[in-house]
C-alpha cells in the first residue's frame, strides 16, 4: 500500500520541499494538487522531479478535455502519474491513456461527482485506466459524514485497476480506509495541515502497518 501526500494550497515549491524533507521516508507518491496546478502551471513538476528521483510525482490535473496534450504535457513535466476525471468523454480519457502510454506514465482516473460509479468503473477497466481513485470532493467533507462505507461498497466494482483512496483521510480515521485493503492512500491536510506533519505522517505509515 503506497502514501500519497497531496499538496493543494498554501503552497509553493519551497514549502512542499520543507515538508517532503521532513516525511520522504513515509511517503512514496507527491501529489501537486489541482489548485497548486491552477495557480503556478506545471512548474511546480519541473522543479520538484530532479529533486526527488526515487518518489513518483502524480500531477493532479483532473482533466476533462482535451486528454492527450493535456496529459502529455504533464507528463513530459515530469510527472510519473496524471489525473483525469470519470465524467470526461471516453475520447478524452482514452486520449489520457495514450499519452500515458507514450511516456511510460500512468493515469489515474477521479470518480468524484460521477453519477453511476459501477458502471463507470467497468468502462474504465475495459479502457485500461491504471487507478481509479474513490473520492469524497473537499466540499463534501464539511458534512461530516463518515463516506468509507460507500467506498467500501463501490470497491468490490474495481477488478480491472488499482484502488486509490482520497478525500478527508487523516491519522484519526485512516483504518476505516486500510482495511479497505487499497493500492494507495491519499491524505492532504491530515498531513500538510497537522500540527507536526512528521508525526502524522509516521502514525499514517504506522496504521498502514505491514499492507
Ligand atoms: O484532490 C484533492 C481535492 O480535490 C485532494 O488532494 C485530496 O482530496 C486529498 O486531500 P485531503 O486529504 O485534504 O482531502
Amino acid at each position: 500500500m503506497k502514501l500519497q501526500v497531496a499538496f493543494d494550497c498554501n503552497c509553493n515549491t519551497q514549502k512542499i520541499c520543507d515538508c517532503v524533507d521532513l516525511i520522504s521516508g513515509y511517503m512514496d507518491f507527491i501529489e501537486v494538487g489541482t489548485p497548486l496546478v491552477i495557480e503556478k502551471g506545471l512548474s511546480t513538476v519541473r522543479e520538484l522531479r530532479p529533486r526527488y528521483p526515487h518518489l513518483k510525482i502524480l500531477a493532479d490535473l483532473k482533466i476533462m478535455d482535451g486528454g492527450f496534450y493535456e496529459a502529455n504535457a504533464a507528463f513530459e513535466a515530469g510527472a510519473d502519474i496524471v489525473t483525469a476525471l470519470a465524467v470526461a468523454e471516453d475520447a478524452t480519457l482514452m486520449g489520457a491513456i495514450e499519452a500515458a502510454a507514450k511516456h511510460g506514465g500512468e493515469i489515474m482516473v477521479d470518480m468524484i461527482a460521477h453519477p453511476d460509479l459501477p458502471r463507470r468503473i467497468g468502462e474504465l477497466g475495459a479502457m485500461g485506466a491504471d487507478y481509479i481513485c474513490l473520492h469524497t470532493a473537499k466540499d463534501m467533507q464539511q458534512s461530516g459524514k463518515d463516506f468509507s462505507a460507500f467506498m467500501r461498497e463501490m470497491k468490490g466494482f474495481v477488478k480491472h485497476a488499482k484502488l486509490a483512496l482520497a478525500g478527508g483521510i487523516n491519522p484519526g480515521n485512516i483504518e476505516s480506509y486500510t482495511s479497505m485493503e487499497p493500492d494507495v492512500i491519499i491524505i492532504g491536510e491530515g498531513i500538510t495541515g497537522a500540527a507536526d506533519p512528521a508525526d502524522a505522517a509516521r502514525a499514517v505509515r504506522e496504521k498502514m502497518g505491514a499492507h
